[in-house]
């Protein structure tokens, strides 16, 4: 399953925020090796103790990213148990989750913003090879590594993070336009295909700049979304706005296989796009 953290070899740091169920904090970890003392920076997860009887997702999700590493899958070192604590012991990722970077303003290229979709699609493929659905693909489980230098040709680099507490123990209708339609009537059978979907709404969210598809639509609004067929605003480069529009296909079926979303985006020229629209007006 994962390793085993002892609660004493852990340090905390400053508060980071919180997610759904979870705070997260800065923190190290100090290992023994040859009789060496190692501390390692590290990103604690904490579950609230209120949810308890989410920790086995938790720890499902735990288990889930140890037992799998890819370059563009978050480390998880492993989770301590303290008490009514449970916390998940992570790699530190220096810029934290893409959807706060997106917001802060920064403007990136189109081509950073492909960069990122490519490496996100990458990471997808490798768990569709595996059999392995994550669940919840979103910006806000992005996590970047590199901020990279346009100048210096450094691409970006993004980590996926854990799927945090399963769908079915959040209130779904939340998580639109994220979990995909068919999710709604069956929470447990998450499928490859449903991360497709969510792959679909991700990409939206990085060509804008992090915003929430949806944002400050209540559950209601949400729900009708989904029974009246409704698609994400179109975004203005027709090619991507395609790509989205297949992986966010209300018959799961027909959305693109991984390998096929990963040759259309190669197939995204950046370079007559980029001088034409410089930056994508944001659309809601
Ligand atoms: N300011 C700032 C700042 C915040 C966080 C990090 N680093 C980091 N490392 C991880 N392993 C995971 C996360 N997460 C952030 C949200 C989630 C949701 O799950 N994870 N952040 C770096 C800088």
């Amino acid at each position: 399953q994962f390793h085993m953290i002892k609660y004493e070899d852990l340090k905390w740091d400053e508060s980071l925020g919180q997610g759904s169920f979870t705070r997260i904090y800065r923190g190290h970890k100090t290992d023994i090796r040859d009789g060496e003392n190692y501390t390692t920076e590290v990103l604690l997860k904490e579950l609230d103790a209120g949810h308890k009887n989410c920790w086995e997702s938790f720890f499902e999700s735990a288990s889930l990213m140890s037992q799998i590493s890819h370059k563009h899958l978050l480390l998880v070192y492993g989770v301590s148990v303290h008490g009514v604590q449970n916390i998940m012991v992570q790699e530190f990722v220096k810029y934290g989750a893409l959807d706060l970077y997106l917001k802060r303003g920064r403007s990136v290229s189109v081509s950073w913003k492909l960069d990122v979709a490519k490496q996100l699609a990458s990471a997808l493929n490798f768990l569709e090879e595996k059999h392995i659905v994550h669940g919840n693909i979103c910006a806000k489980n992005l996590l970047l590594a590199r901020e990279g230098d346009q100048s210096q040709g450094i691409s970006p680099f993004i980590k996926l993070s854990d799927p945090g507490i399963s769908v079915a123990m959040l209130v779904v209708l939340d998580r639109i336009p994220w979990v995909a339609p068919e999710v709604l009537d069956a929470p447990d059978d998450l499928t490859l295909e449903c991360d497709k979907w969510s792959f679909g709404a991700t990409v939206w969210e990085i060509f804008n700049n992090g915003n929430s598809p949806l944002q400050g639509w209540d559950l209601d609004e949400k729900r009708q979304f989904y029974e009246s067929f409704q698609k994400l605003p179109p975004s203005q480069w027709a090619e991507l706005a395609d790509l989205i529009t297949q992986c966010m296909d209300y018959q799961a079926a027909l959305r693109p296989s991984c390998r096929s979303i990963i040759r259309q985006l190669n197939s995204l020229i950046t370079s007559d796009y980029e001088i034409l629209h410089s930056t994508e007006p944001v659309t809601q």
